[in-house]
């Protein structure tokens, strides 16, 4: 059946007066530089950069380009294409978030080939320390008392991991009630793994810790009940949206789980040690995965490398908004159609935690739009969601 791509919805974007990615730019951003700058001893001109970001970025400065001795200047010079010169206000919320991103590592000195600071993650110490802390103790220990058809557990872990994303939390207000499924293609999703097992499944990683312990143990699960061969896990190839998981953390994640003491977590720790020594596990990367732009726009090589999977499972809401396009789509457009482009079939876990939706039926939606202004955002509602 051909899939019809419905008419382009309008952007999102950072200008609009008490919008959801305003509030990002003016008040998750001030309270993210002031955490790394109290987590990090940086020094003075390294301080006075993240300052100028926090300036440039709030107050409307222009987008310029990076210096010619940045290793990714011509990359991000074509990302930028028709912005560069333009108020910061103009661009999408999309882009603008990962050019922050960007000039938060060009501030900290993440790329200096002549400085000391050069590879220190500025986020490290919040990833190391939710990496070390209670809930991922709790989710370890939780493995030793998996129930016999494990699917929904490891499903909903994997799902609700995604709440656990540290730039989220840095203004959320009540994260700990209960969430609710706006879409749950759960179902499919399994019979989308039956209908092909032992083949690729591609899991496209979000955040670190809390969210990749189970993505993790999903992956295991894949790999031990043969319902995929092989699983490919995509990580960031630099530090990311504060919490994403770089190959770094997905190794500390693993030796994590390995040295855990309950005997289900460490015997799932040394067998996915194993499978990535054996390559049926691999950990890849890209630059894409850092770029501004929406996945549609994905470029040849890594189209050619995500194909042949039989699933891609894309985790989190910044692959959401990659997905679908950051755009403020009416909510009952078909995720279907949203996603043709995608190389392989996919499946979308993600807490809600912007604006962009799709696939919502028109009930659900009407039921929802009287909980009041915020659910898109507010991080209690998730969704499951499949094109196959
Ligand atoms: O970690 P996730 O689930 O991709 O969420 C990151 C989300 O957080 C935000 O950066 C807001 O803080 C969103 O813009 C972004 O989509």
């Amino acid at each position: 059946m051909p899939v019809l791509t419905p008419p382009d919805a309008p952007v999102i974007r950072i200008d609009a007066p008490g919008s959801f990615p305003r509030a990002v730019f003016r008040e998750r951003h001030p309270v993210l530089i002031r955490r790394v700058l109290d987590a990090l001893p940086y020094g003075p001109q390294q301080r006075a950069a993240l300052a100028e970001l926090l300036d440039r970025s709030t107050g409307g400065g222009p987008l310029e380009p990076l210096g010619p001795d940045a290793p990714d200047a011509a990359q991000w010079r074509a990302w930028g294409e028709g912005l560069w010169g333009r108020p910061w206000d103009e661009a999408p919320f999309l882009w603008a978030e990962s050019w922050f991103y960007r000039l938060l590592l060009e501030a900290t000195g993440y790329f200096r080939p002549d400085g000391a600071w050069r590879g220190v993650d500025p986020f490290a110490p919040f990833k190391a320390a939710e990496l070390a802390g209670p809930a991922v103790d709790a989710e370890l220990a939780a493995l030793d008392a998996l129930p016999p058809d494990p699917r929904p557990a490891l499903l909903s872990a994997a799902l609700w991991g995604n709440r656990a994303d540290l730039s989220f939390q840095l203004t959320a207000q009540d994260g700990d009630r209960a969430p609710d499924l706006v879409a749950d293609d759960s179902a499919r999703l399994w019979a989308a793994l039956e209908r092909t097992p032992g083949g690729r499944v591609g899991l496209v990683a979000d955040n670190a810790g809390r969210e990749l312990l189970p993505d993790l143990v999903l992956a295991d699960h894949l790999l031990t009940t043969g319902l995929a061969g092989h699983v490919a896990l995509y990580v960031k190839p630099q530090p990311y949206f504060v919490s994403d998981a770089t190959t770094a953390d997905a190794l500390a994640t693993l030796a994590r789980l390995r040295t855990a003491p309950g005997p289900a977590a460490a015997a799932t720790g040394e067998r996915l040690w194993r499978a990535t020594a054996d390559g049926t596990l691999t950990l890849r990367t890209h630059p894409f995965f850092c770029a501004p732009l929406p996945y549609a726009a994905m470029p040849a090589d890594l189209r050619a490398e995500l194909s042949g999977a039989t699933l891609t499972i894309l985790k989190g809401d910044l692959n959401y908004r990659r997905l679908l396009d950051d755009r403020h789509w009416p909510a009952t457009t078909p995720f279907a159609a949203l996603t043709a482009h995608f190389p392989t079939p996919v499946a979308a876990l993600r807490t809600l935690k912007s604006d962009v939706l799709a696939g919502v039926a028109p009930d659900t939606l009407a039921r929802l739009d009287t909980t009041g202004p915020d659910w898109r955002t507010n991080g209690r509602h998730a969704l499951v969601q499949v094109r196959p």
